[in-house]
């Protein structure tokens, strides 16, 4: 893994991480890893054992059984808990309602770290696109290349009501800025910490948004 070229992007809810990410990465031909997956997973996991999530002690005893796989070829994305294809149940409003709860807990957040860095080690492919809250920071803070995606918070929730035609535009816009706010007071995903590229999407379409991420790796990376 010596040679692979690790792109960190870090953003808020609805900024275009992960879809952005995964198009980038698949234009590069590289891999691509999405670490709120696993925070989420690990958040059905617990809702499906009946642990209270806010119970941080009986969360980090739940660590060990966690059994995490995560594919990164950006053309085919899976997620498993044990035998579990949780790919689609870790994007439920229940998930996600708690998912900031489990993401506060410092042993959770050592304990996925190692593991994403394990992940990135194994990859076989050039360059690995890897996106979350605190890649440019703490996961990978020396990544040849760190990208801050940011857009307006009307234009986030709007794209993220979109998705969830179900409910509501005010509930989701609601339940996203609560999320924003306690993630927030964890890692800080709102600024671009030094030496990173803040790319704003909020007057980009995705096929521009996708550009000026490919753009910002070729200048930093010479690829
Ligand atoms: N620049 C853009 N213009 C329009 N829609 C976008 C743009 N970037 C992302 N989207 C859409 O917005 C939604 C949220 O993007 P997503 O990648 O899930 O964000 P995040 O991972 O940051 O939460 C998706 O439906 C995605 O297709
Ligand atoms: N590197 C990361 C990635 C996600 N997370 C947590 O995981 C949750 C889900 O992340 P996500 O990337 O799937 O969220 P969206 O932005 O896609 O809605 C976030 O709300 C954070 O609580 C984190 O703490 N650190």
């Amino acid at each position: 893994m010596t040679d692979t070229i690790v792109v960190a992007v870090d953003g808020p809810a609805g900024s275009g991480k992960s879809s952005v990410s995964k198009a980038a990465a698949g234009r590069l031909g590289w891999a691509y890893l999405d670490t709120g997956a696993a925070y989420r997973a690990l958040s059905w996991y617990v809702v499906e054992r009946g642990i209270d999530a806010t119970d941080a002690a009986a969360v980090i005893d739940a660590l060990p059984d966690f059994d995490y796989r995560i594919g990164t070829d950006p053309a085919s994305y899976h997620v498993f808990v044990g035998d579990h294809d949780v790919t689609e149940a870790i994007r439920t409003p229940e998930v996600t309602s708690v998912v900031s709860a489990i993401a506060r807990v410092p042993e959770v957040r050592t304990f996925l770290t190692e593991l994403f860095r394990d992940i990135i080690r194994g990859t076989d492919r050039d360059g690995i696109v890897v996106e979350g809250r605190d890649i440019t920071t703490v996961v990978c803070p020396d990544a040849p290349v760190r990208i801050l995606l940011t857009a307006d918070e009307a234009v986030r929730m709007a794209r993220r009501s979109a998705e969830l035609a179900d409910h509501s535009a005010a509930h989701v816009g609601e339940a996203l800025r609560r999320r924003d706010a306690a993630d927030a007071r964890v890692v800080d995903f709102m600024n671009a910490a030094d030496g990173v590229t803040t790319v704003d999407s909020t007057d980009l379409d995705f096929d521009q948004t996708v550009h000026a991420v490919i753009q910002v790796v070729q200048k930093a990376a010479h690829v």
